[in-house]
């Protein structure tokens, strides 16, 4: 099967600037493999902008809720690569496979439950007072 040659590395580029929109270029493409691919991912980006949303709605300081957001899909989008990659070295069944894609997925589910756990404790005392609840 013939191969496509390798896109031209931007970090090697003579003009910095040039390399450096390459890169974005490259990053955006990777957003959107794991939009297109990753169910997940397009529900924790739905997820991230309620909160922010509901972060402005009750004045709550919404620097925890950016850095949260970052770490879950940030770590998403490492998931995402690394199946990518487990596809692609091991397409049969392997147990180390399993291993790879199945702490991967932990790592996500981890930091995803702490992360609603903390979106619970910033959010449901503006919540409940907003409401008139309490
Ligand atoms: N090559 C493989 N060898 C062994 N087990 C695998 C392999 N590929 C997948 N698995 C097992 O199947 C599970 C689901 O794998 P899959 O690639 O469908 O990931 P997923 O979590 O469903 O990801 P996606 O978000 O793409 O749906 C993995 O967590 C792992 O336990």
């Amino acid at each position: 099967m013939p191969t496509r040659p390798p896109p031209p590395k931007p970090g090697t580029d003579p003009l910095p600037l040039r390399g450096l929109r390459a890169s974005f270029g490259y990053a955006w493409a990777g957003v959107r493999y794991a939009w297109k691919s990753q169910r997940n991912f397009r529900l924790e980006v739905y997820v991230a902008a309620l909160a922010l949303g509901l972060a402005w709605w009750l004045k709550v300081n919404p620097v925890p809720v950016l850095l949260l957001v970052a770490l879950v899909l940030g770590l998403e989008l490492i998931n995402t690569a690394l199946e990518a990659v487990v596809d692609l070295v091991s397409p049969n069944y392997h147990p180390l496979a399993k291993a790879a894609k199945d702490i991967a997925a932990a790592s996500v589910l981890i930091v995803s439950t702490i992360a609603a756990l903390i979106g619970f404790l910033l959010f449901f005392p503006p919540l409940v007072s907003r409401l008139g609840l309490w």
